[in-house]
C-alpha cells in the first residue's frame, strides 16, 4: 500500500496545526500560546479579572510586560519612580497599576529604568522574544527591504512585528489577555489563507512602508479581514527582518487577523544570540525545525493578491483611513468623482478634517509637526533613513522654521544603538526633538500630541481622526519621506534628496559609524520574582460547552429598542472611543466616552448633533450602520465596553473587524453582519424612529410594521455562549487537563518555548538591589 502523501498546506496551516490543543465538530480551537507581551493600557482589567477569581498566570515564563502607551518622552534623567515621574494622574495610575501587578504575579517587566524598555513590538523582537514558529499574542492590535535607495546609498531597510519571524501573532482584546494569562491558550476559529506576492524591483527611495502602503491603498483597510496574510515573492525575500516587520505590523490596517513572512536566513542571523534566542544544541535543533515552516508548493490560498514592484513608488495618505493612499507625487482627491454614496460622504468628511481641498498637489501641502517613531517605524534602520536625509540635504542644513520634528526610537536599545551611531548628535544638529522611548505621538495617550489643526507628517500607522490629538491630522509616510518634510516644511518626494548634490553632500559629511545591535544585547535576563498569587486549584477536564461554569457575562437572547442609525464606513475604535478614555482602570463608566469626538464640539465643548446626542436615538439599544468594516483599527476593549454602558448591545453592519467582533461577544454582545441593502433597509427603519427586535435564538432581526423579517447567522458556539452567558475562562479552565496534556509534549518537541531565560534558581523578590525599581 502506498503511504499517501500530505496534503500540502501554507506556513499559517503548519503554525496553527502544532498548536491546537483540542477542537470541536464546528472546527472552534483551542490554541495554544507560545509568547504574550503585556502592556499598561489593555491589562489592568485583566489582572483584577484573575484576582477576582484567584487565579495565577498559568505561564509567567512565557509572558513579558512592558510600559509604552502612557509613559512621557522627556529625559528620564531624573527618574525615581513611576509616581514621582508621570504627571498626568490617569496616566500614572495605569502604570503604577501595572507595576503592581507584574510584583504580584511574578511577571517578567521592563520598566522605565530598564534600557530594554520600549514599545512592545519591538522588545519582543529585539530580546528573541519573539521567535519562528511561535503563536504570540498581546492586548494590542498591532502585534500581527532591502530598500534600493541605490544614489544614496542607503544601507536602509525599513523596519516591524513578530510575524516577519515566520510565527502566528495576533492582536487580542482586555478579556482574551485574561484568557491567555489564566490558561495560556486563546479559543479560535481558523481564518482564511491570504497570499500577497510582491515580485520585481523597487524604484529607488522605495521602502516597506510604501510597499504596506500601496498594498493597503489597493486592498482596503477590510481587505484582509477574516484572513491571515503571507507576504510572498522577491521583494520580501530582499527586505531585512525590519523591513519585513513594517509590512507585517501594518496587516491590521489592512484588516487582516495576522501577517506573516516565512523564516530563513535572514530571520536566522537576525535572531542568533539574542538574549532569549535558543543556545547550542537547543537552537540547532529550532533552526532544524524552522526551516520546515514554509508553505508547501501547491498549497491552497483562499485569496491571492499580485502587486508589481514597479507600480510603488514613494506613497502618502491624504485622508483619516490608512487606504487613503496617493503617490507623493499625486493630488488630493476629488469626492465630486466618486459614485458610491458612502464612498463620497466619506471622502468628504475626510477632507473636511485634513483641511484639504481637492486636487491639491501632495507636494503643497505643509506640516507644522513630524513624527519618527512608533511600532512600525521606530528601529534603527528607520532612524539611520531618516538621518540619510538629513546628510543628503548638507552639512548645515537644518529642519524647516516653524515645524517640531521629533525622533522617538522604538525602545532603550535602539536608543543607545543609534546615539552610538552618532544619530543622535546629527538629529540635534539639524533641529530634531531627539526624545526617550515609547509609543508617543503614534496615539497621544502621553503628552506628545497635535494641537487641532496641526498637521504632522507621521511614520506611524494609523490616520484616525483625533488620533495624534483632537483635531490633529496626519499623513502617513516612511521615515525617510518624513525627515524629508522636516527639512522642507511640507509633503516632499524624497527622491528630490538623491542625485549628484544629495551624493556630494553624502560624502563631504563625516561618516556615521554602524554599530551592531548585538553590541547592546548583553544583559541577561534575571529570573521572575515568585508570584504572591496563591495556586489555582487543579483543573478538571470537560466537554465544551458547559453551562454549569461560574459567569459574569450577562445572557443575550432578544433586545428590542430604538436603533441608531450610522452612515459611516470604516468605523475605527479610535472614533468608537478616543485615546484619552482608554487610562481607565476599569470596564464601567465608559458611556459619555462613546463616539466623544463626534458627540462634542471640539472647540465649544457643546452637544453636537450626532445622532447618539438625538431622541429617540440617546436611549438606542441597538446600532446599525449602513457603511462596512466596523470596530476596525486598535484592539482596545473600551469600544465595546462603552457601547454597552451607553445601553447599546447588539451592532448590526455589513460587516466586522475581528478584534472588535471577538470583543463585543466576551462582553455579552451581538455584532450581526447583514448585506448592504438589509442594513440601509434596516436603517430607515430607525431613522424613523421605529423599534427592530433582534432575535437570537431565532437568528432573525424583526421589523415594525409587519415586514418580512431578516434573518442572520452566528457562529454555533459564540451563540451558545451568548445564550446562556457563559464565560470562555470558566469554560478553558474545565480543560486544563488538556491544556497540561498538550504542554508535555511542546515541552518535548520544543524545548525551546519554555521558560524563556528563567529555567535556573529564582531570585526573591528582596535579592533585586532596588526594590522600589521594578526593573529586574
Ligand atoms: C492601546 C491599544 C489597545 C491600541 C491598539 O490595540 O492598537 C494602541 O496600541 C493603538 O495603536 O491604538
Ligand atoms: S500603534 Fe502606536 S500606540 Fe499602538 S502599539 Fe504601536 S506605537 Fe504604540
Amino acid at each position: 500500500m502506498p503511504i499517501p502523501t500530505p496534503a500540502p498546506r501554507t506556513l499559517y496551516d503548519k503554525i496553527w496545526d502544532d498548536h491546537v490543543v483540542d477542537v470541536d465538530n464546528d472546527g472552534l480551537t483551542l490554541l495554544y500560546i507560545d509568547r504574550h507581551l503585556v502592556h499598561e493600557v489593555t491589562s489592568p482589567q485583566a489582572f483584577e479579572g484573575l484576582r477576582n477569581a484567584g487565579r495565577p498566570v498559568r505561564r509567567p515564563d512565557c509572558t513579558l510586560a512592558t510600559v509604552d502607551h502612557n509613559i512621557p518622552t522627556v529625559s528620564r534623567k531624573n527618574f525615581t519612580s513611576v509616581e514621582s515621574f508621570i504627571e498626568e494622574p490617569d496616566s500614572r495610575a495605569q502604570c503604577a497599576a501595572l507595576e503592581e501587578n507584574v510584583k504580584e504575579f511574578g511577571l517578567t517587566y521592563f520598566g522605565m529604568t530598564d534600557k530594554r524598555q520600549g514599545i512592545v513590538h519591538i522588545i519582543g523582537p529585539e530580546q528573541g522574544f519573539t521567535l519562528p514558529g511561535i503563536t504570540c499574542v498581546c492586548g494590542d492590535s498591532h502585534t500581527s527591504s532591502s530598500l534600493k535607495f541605490t544614489s544614496l546609498d542607503l544601507y536602509l531597510t525599513i523596519s516591524a512585528a513578530h510575524g516577519a519571524f515566520g510565527s502566528l501573532a495576533f492582536g487580542i482584546g482586555t478579556s482574551e489577555v485574561e484568557h491567555v494569562l489564566a490558561t495560556q491558550t486563546l479559543l479560535q476559529k481558523k481564518g482564511k489563507n491570504m497570499r500577497i506576492t510582491v515580485d520585481g524591483d523597487l524604484h529607488e527611495g522605495v521602502t516597506s512602508k510604501d510597499v504596506i502602503l500601496h498594498i493597503i491603498g489597493v486592498i482596503g483597510t477590510a481587505g484582509g479581514t477574516g484572513c491571515v496574510i503571507e507576504y510572498s515573492g522577491s521583494v520580501f525575500r530582499g527586505f531585512s527582518m525590519e523591513a519585513r516587520m513594517s509590512v507585517c505590523n501594518m496587516s491590521i490596517e489592512a484588516g487582516a487577523r495576522a501577517g506573516m513572512v516565512a523564516p530563513d536566513e535572514v530571520t536566522f542571523n537576525y535572531l542568533r544570540n539574542r538574549p532569549l534566542s535558543p543556545k547550542g544544541e537547543a537552537w540547532d535543533r529550532a533552526e532544524t525545525y524552522w526551516r520546515t515552516l514554509k508553505t508547501d508548493e501547491g498549497a491552497k490560498f483562499d485569496i491571492e493578491v499580485n502587486i508589481p514592484a514597479s507600480d510603488i513608488i514613494p506613497t502618502v495618505t491624504w485622508g483619516t483611513s490608512p487606504q487613503d493612499t496617493v503617490p507623493i507625487t499625486g493630488s488630493v482627491p476629488d469626492p465630486s468623482t466618486m459614485t458610491d454614496p458612502v464612498k463620497r460622504a466619506s471622502a468628504e468628511r475626510s477632507l473636511a478634517y485634513m483641511g484639504l481641498t481637492p486636487n491639491t498637489a501632495m507636494e503643497d501641502i505643509k506640516v507644522d509637526k513630524v513624527f519618527i517613531g512608533s511600532c512600525t517605524n521606530g528601529r534603527i534602520e528607520d532612524l539611520r533613513s531618516a538621518a540619510k536625509i538629513v546628510l543628503a540635504a548638507g552639512a548645515d542644513a537644518k529642519i524647516a522654521p516653524n515645524v517640531h520634528a521629533m525622533i522617538v526610537p522604538g525602545s532603550g536599545l535602539i536608543k543607545k544603538q543609534a546615539e552610538a551611531e552618532g544619530l543622535d548628535v546629527l538629529f540635534k544638529r539639524a533641529g530634531f526633538d531627539w526624545r526617550e522611548a515609547g509609543c508617543s505621538m503614534c496615539l497621544g495617550m502621553n503628552p506628545d500630541q497635535l494641537e487641532p489643526g496641526e498637521r504632522c507628517a507621521s511614520t506611524s500607522n494609523r490616520n484616525f481622526e483625533g488620533r495624534q490629538g483632537s483635531g490633529g491630522r496626519t499623513h502617513l509616510l516612511s521615515p525617510a519621506m518624513a525627515a524629508a518634510a522636516a527639512m522642507t516644511g511640507k509633503l516632499t518626494d524624497v527622491r528630490k534628496f538623491m542625485g549628484a548634490v544629495a551624493d556630494a553632500n553624502i560624502a563631504a559629511a563625516p561618516k556615521l559609524k554602524v554599530i551592531s545591535a548585538f553590541d547592546f544585547l548583553d544583559d541577561p535576563v534575571l529570573p521572575a520574582p515568585e508570584p504572591q498569587h496563591p495556586p489555582a486549584p487543579a483543573a478538571s477536564s470537560a466537554s465544551l460547552p458547559s453551562t454549569d461554569a461560574p459567569s459574569t457575562v450577562p445572557k443575550f437572547i432578544v433586545v428590542k429598542g430604538i436603533t441608531a442609525p450610522l452612515h459611516i464606513e470604516n468605523v475605527d475604535t479610535d472614533m468608537i472611543i478616543p485615546k484619552q478614555f482608554l487610562k481607565t482602570l476599569k470596564r464601567t463608566g465608559l458611556a459619555n466616552a462613546l463616539f466623544f469626538t463626534l458627540r462634542k464640539d471640539p472647540h465649544t465643548g457643546k452637544e453636537t448633533d450626532f445622532v447618539l446626542n438625538r431622541a429617540p436615538f440617546n436611549k438606542a439599544k441597538i446600532m446599525v450602520c449602513t457603511g462596512k468594516n466596523f470596530g476596525c483599527g486598535s484592539s482596545r476593549e473600551h469600544a465595546p465596553w462603552s457601547l454597552n454602558d451607553f445601553g447599546i448591545r447588539c451592532i448590526i453592519a455589513p460587516s466586522f473587524a475581528d478584534i472588535f467582533k471577538n470583543n463585543a461577544m466576551q462582553n455579552g454582545m451581538l455584532p450581526v453582519a447583514l448585506p448592504e441593502a438589509d442594513c440601509r433597509a434596516l436603517a430607515e427603519d430607525a431613522e424613523a424612529g421605529l423599534e427592530l427586535e433582534v432575535d437570537l435564538e431565532k437568528q432573525e432581526v424583526r421589523r415594525p410594521n409587519g415586514k418580512a423579517p431578516i434573518p442572520f447567522t452566528t457562529d454555533p458556539f459564540r451563540r451558545h455562549c451568548l445564550l446562556n452567558g457563559l464565560d470562555d475562562i470558566a469554560l478553558t479552565m474545565q480543560r486544563g487537563a488538556t491544556i497540561a496534556t498538550f504542554e508535555q509534549r511542546r515541552s518535548e518537541n520544543w524545548s525551546w518555548l519554555d521558560g524563556f531565560g528563567f529555567k535556573g534558581a529564582r531570585i526573591p523578590v528582596s535579592a533585586v538591589k532596588n526594590t522600589k525599581k521594578m526593573d529586574w
